[in-house]
C-alpha cells in the first residue's frame, strides 16, 4: 500500500514514495524540483511509478502552486490530495500558536518528525526532552518544542540567499562573488557571506539558550533543509543533520490519522457498515 509524500517550499518540491504510510517505511523512489519544472513531473520523473494508493504534502508555496501539483497527480493517478493544515495538537505535538491554523504546515510537519525522533532517541521513550529544531531553506525557522511535546514558538528569519538579495538589491556597492566564513572577513565576499551564515547560526544558538533557561535543561537540537549542513561549522550549539523530518512528520501524520488502513476499509468485503 504505497504512500507519496510531498513537500512543497518556496523553491523546490521534495517528494518521496513510501512502501507504506508506517514510520519508518521504506522510500522506493524519491525527488526534487525546482517549482518552475514541476509541469512536467507526470511526463519525467511520476512517469514510471507505481501508482501510490494515499497521498499526503505540505504546501508553503502559492495556491496556484498547490493546484499545477495536484494537476500533475490526477494526470496519471487515482489518489485524493490532501494537505497538512497545521491544527491546535496532532501526533503527540500541542499547538503553541495564537493562531494554531496560521503556523507554516512544513514547521508544524517538520516538529511531528523531529518530536518522534526525539523519542526514539535513548532513554528518550521514558524522559523526554525539549527540541530546538532549525530548517535551513530559502526561508529560516527556528521552533522551540517543550519537554511535553508543545510547541513554545519559534523564529523566522529571510534564509542565506534572500538576505544576501536582499543587500545586493539595497545597496550600491554589495554585488561580489560568494565568499568563504570566517571569524573576522577582511573582503566583502566573505563579509556578506560570514553575515548571513553567523546570522542564522546566531538565531539558532540563541534558540538554545532560550529553551535551556526556560526548560531547565539541554534541548535536543536538529537541523533539516537542503543548507544545513553548510551550517555545522558555525554553530556553537551541536545540532544533528536530519533531512527527512518533512517526510518522517508526513509518516507519522499518515499512521495517527490512519491512512494506511483507508484503502483497505474501501474494499468493499472488509467494510464496516458503521465505521466508529
Ligand atoms: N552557505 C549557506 N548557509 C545557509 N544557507 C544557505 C547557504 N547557501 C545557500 N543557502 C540557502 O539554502 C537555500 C537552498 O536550500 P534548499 O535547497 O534546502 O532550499 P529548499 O529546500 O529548496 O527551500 P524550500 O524548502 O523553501 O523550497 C537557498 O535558498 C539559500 O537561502
Ligand atoms: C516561514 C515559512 C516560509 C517557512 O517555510 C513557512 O512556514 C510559512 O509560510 N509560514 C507561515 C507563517 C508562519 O509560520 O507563521
Ligand atoms: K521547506
Amino acid at each position: 500500500m504505497s504512500f507519496l509524500a510531498i513537500d512543497v517550499g518556496n523553491t523546490r518540491l521534495k517528494w518521496a514514495l513510501f512502501e507504506s504510510a508506517q514510520p519508518g517505511a521504506r522510500a522506493l523512489a524519491q525527488g526534487a524540483e525546482f517549482l518552475d519544472h514541476i509541469d512536467k513531473l507526470a511526463e519525467t520523473s511520476w512517469s514510471r511509478l507505481p501508482p501510490p494508493q494515499t497521498m499526503l504534502g505540505c504546501v508553503v508555496a502559492s495556491d496556484a502552486v498547490k493546484h499545477r501539483v495536484e494537476a500533475q497527480m490526477e494526470e496519471l493517478w487515482d489518489v485524493s490530495p490532501q494537505w497538512v493544515i497545521a491544527s491546535a495538537q496532532e501526533a503527540g505535538l500541542v499547538n503553541g500558536y495564537d493562531h494554531p491554523a496560521r503556523l507554516g504546515p512544513d514547521r508544524w510537519v517538520a516538529m511531528i518528525g523531529a518530536w518522534h525522533r526525539m523519542r526514539a532517541l535513548p532513554g528518550a521513550s521514558t524522559q523526554s526532552r525539549p527540541i530546538v529544531l532549525s530548517m535551513v531553506g530559502t526561508a529560516v525557522t527556528v521552533e522551540a518544542i517543550d519537554a511535553s511535546g508543545k510547541f513554545l514558538g519559534g523564529y523566522i528569519l529571510p534564509g542565506h540567499g534572500i538576505m544576501l538579495r536582499a543587500l545586493e538589491s539595497g545597496t550600491a556597492g554589495l554585488h561580489v562573488p560568494t565568499g568563504e566564513v570566517r571569524p573576522f572577513p577582511t573582503n566583502t565576499s566573505d563579509a556578506l557571506t560570514s553575515g548571513g551564515t553567523f546570522a542564522i547560526a546566531g538565531a539558532m544558538d540563541r534558540m538554545v539558550q532560550h529553551v535551556r533557561a526556560h526548560c531547565g535543561v539541554d534541548p535536543w537540537c536538529v537541523m533539516t533543509g537542503g543548507a544545513g549542513w553548510k551550517m555545522a561549522p558555525s554553530l556553537a550549539s551541536r545540532f544533528e543533520l536530519i533531512d527527512s523530518l518533512i517526510f518522517d512528520g508526513l509518516l507519522q501524520i499518515a499512521t495517527h490519522r490512519g491512512l494506511d488502513q483507508k484503502t483497505a476499509a474501501d474494499a468493499p468485503l472488509i467494510q464496516p457498515r458503521f465505521a466508529l
